[in-house]
């Protein structure tokens, strides 16, 4: 039997359908995610959560006329599907394939790029303001989740919004799941039990009793004056009525019916609004109902059963590492506090939040709140690790250099997927850190060359005066030994792996282990390199480059950083200050914003590989 999902290669064709067509292509389309995630990965349970709601939004509104916005745009598999990528999203999130968020250059119904959350009501604003002031037409409708309203900056295009009083229809998506159950006063007071259903039966009633009273219409009039104040009283709706938002809701989100009137309703209404939408993440396949944690991003894995698909004899991955260490540093260092911006599994913080309850705090998607929240920690004698993402991070640049380098306050940055992540694509690549990190005075940058060096790191850290962050990659680690006790790293000193006069490769995190590879090589051809473990970004052991360098003179550096102000900026200002002239070559992340694809596919494409390494060398030595 024919899916009526081959016959959608438009929104505009799901507006011939019938409600029981709509219905069944709800399953059909949940069908061809759950399969294509389990084969290529990706963010399952938050897509299984808005089919409905999707469906509902293309077959009432005219994308791309009407503007539809999602929020973090992890979610956005459904909308990808009917709008004109069914027969490619076999290939989501692989190398050249279709993205696994919002991608302009993709579709014009891709509106606007995204990937980091809680952008959508400000660029939803910007839209409609953009739409009023040059006279054009269209609807401007966001999406934006539960936990993604936990963020500044959502509040602040609210309150914009409200202020502004434009047309602006925001969804609220509330399945009470940020990644890990939300966090924060916002996600209970969205929860609260009395629903909107109340309020409405409640009015419905008094209504009919007041007309059936002679002149009940003046008491009705008059009772309707007071609706609002009832239905605030009654739901969730008075936080946002309060910002001047027309708050529509809690509404069943998996009613395909309910939500299309709603939508056809919303057309004719102006101003700010707010429906607040009730959703189950993960609906629809049981294992990822039952935990939809797991299954927020979710690698390969078995769809019969459920089962996620992992190598069991792969190396702990640096994020395991951090988990373990961050445990054993708990109970040598009762200060230590842990904070994560809703990030919890992926940091590896769980385990230290269960066995530290009192010392573990989930700021929700707040990074901004979250280092200076450290700033006053560290402020009261206590010693915060923030556990970021490199990408995540960037949204707290000032924090980081107002509230905590300011102060010179001791904060250990713990910056997991630093360098190329993958399938995530640009909005999560962590190809900036080193760059936007250096910059900032009291600064110390450590990065490790395995899993090993981490753990030391990380003890160093603590004892590290100052704001000190430690990156680290996304992934396995090199699979080398993790030794028992832990050992200080003395403070901007890089470590000689491997000695030779012809060639010098200083390589700082994981261009290590490659670096280390290609030397091996080149010195069976006769080309004897030294190689760097540089271990810090910041201080640079100046003494040991110089000297090595000017010794040398053919000198190489490795990162998995943008090129622009990482290390081998550093390396190469240093020698420039010192006078010292090289034939320097700096391996690094290019100028641009790097794709999606597998890690090693991006690796081998931007020249982050041993034999990269290795040709680059040889190329230096051509007579
Ligand atoms: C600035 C930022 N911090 C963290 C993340 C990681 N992240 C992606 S989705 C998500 C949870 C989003 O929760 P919600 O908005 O409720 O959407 P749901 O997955 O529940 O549909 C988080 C924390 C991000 N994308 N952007
Ligand atoms: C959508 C989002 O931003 C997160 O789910 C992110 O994809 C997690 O990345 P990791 O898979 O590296 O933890
Ligand atoms: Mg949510």
């Amino acid at each position: 039997m024919s899916l009526i999902l081959e016959r959608i290669n438009a929104p505009q064709d799901l507006k011939r359908l019938k409600l029981t067509e709509l219905k069944k292509l709800a399953g059909e389309i949940r069908e061809v995610i759950i399969n294509t995630v389990a084969r290529n990965g990706g963010h399952l349970a938050p897509n299984l959560g808005v089919v409905e709601l999707t469906l509902a939004l293309h077959y009432v509104f005219d994308s791309p006329r009407d503007r539809i916005v999602w929020d973090v745009g992890h979610q956005c598999y459904a909308h990808k599907l009917v709008t004109g990528r069914r027969e490619k999203f076999h290939t989501l999130r692989q190398y050249q394939g279709i993205a696994g968020f919002p991608k302009r250059a993709e579709s014009p119904h891709d509106i606007v790029e995204t990937g980091h959350s809680s952008t959508s009501i400000s660029a939803g604003l910007g839209l409609a303001t953009g739409i009023r002031l040059t006279r054009k037409d269209g609807r401007v409708i966001v999406v934006i989740g539960d936990g993604s309203m936990t963020a500044g900056m959502a509040f602040e295009a609210l309150n914009n919004t409200g202020h502004l009083k434009e047309d602006l229809i925001v969804i609220l998506n509330d399945n009470e799941m940020s990644i890990s159950p939300n966090v924060g006063a916002l996600s209970s007071f969205l929860s609260r039990k009395i629903t909107g259903r109340l309020a409405r039966r409640i009015k419905k009633d008094v209504e009919r009793m007041m007309e059936r009273l002679p002149g009940g219409e003046h008491f009705l009039h008059a009772l309707k004056k007071s609706e609002e104040l009832l239905k605030c009283a009654l739901t969730p709706g008075m936080l946002f009525e309060a910002l001047n938002f027309e708050y529509i809701g809690p509404v069943d989100g998996h009613d395909l019916e309910g939500l299309i009137k709603l939508f056809s309703n919303l057309r004719e209404m102006r101003g700010p609004l707010l429906v607040h939408v009730l959703t189950k993440k993960g609906r629809g396949y049981p294992p990822a109902e039952a935990d939809p944690e797991t299954f927020h991003g979710v690698g390969p894995f078995d769809p019969e059963t459920g089962k996620v698909l992992k190598s069991s004899s792969a190396p702990p991955s640096y994020t395991e590492v951090f988990s373990k260490t961050m445990l054993r540093l708990g109970e040598l260092e009762p200060r230590l506090v842990a904070i994560t911006a809703a990030m919890t599994t992926g940091t590896g913080l769980k385990a230290f939040a269960e066995r530290f309850p009192e010392r573990f705090f989930d700021v929700g998607i707040c990074e901004q709140h979250a280092v200076t929240f450290a700033a006053g920690l560290a402020l009261e004698g206590l010693l915060p690790v923030c556990a970021i993402y490199s990408t995540f991070l960037q949204r707290s640049f000032d924090q980081i250099i107002h509230d905590v380098a300011l102060g010179n306050l001791h904060v250990v940055f713990a910056i997991d997927r630093g360098g190329i992540v993958g399938e995530d694509g640009p909005t999560h690549q962590g190809q900036f850190d080193l760059s936007y990190l250096r910059l900032i005075p009291n600064m110390t940058i450590m990065a490790p060359k395995d899993e090993n060096e981490l753990q030391h790191m990380l003890y160093t850290a603590l004892s590290l005066p100052g704001p000190v962050a430690v990156r680290y990659p996304r992934g396995t680690g090199v699979g080398v030994p993790l030794d028992q006790e832990f050992r200080e790293i003395p403070l901007g000193k890089a470590e000689v792996l491997r000695e030779g006069k012809e060639l010098l490769i200083l390589a700082i995190g994981n261009m290590v282990s490659p670096a280390l590879e290609a030397a091996k090589r080149l010195s069976k051809e006769g080309i004897e390199s030294t190689v760097v473990n540089a271990r810090f970004a910041k201080p640079l052991d100046e003494e040991l480059i110089c000297d090595l360098a000017s010794e040398i003179g053919q000198v190489i550096t490795v990162e998995e950083n943008t090129l622009f102000g990482g290390f081998g900026s550093a390396v190469a200002e240093c020698l420039s200050d010192h006078g010292i002239k090289t034939n320097l070559k700096r391996l690094g992340l290019p100028d641009k914003f790097i794709e999606h694809g597998a890690p090693a596919i991006l690796r081998e494409k931007y020249g982050l590989t041993s034999e990269n390494i290795y040709r680059l060398a040889k190329s230096m030595f051509l007579k």
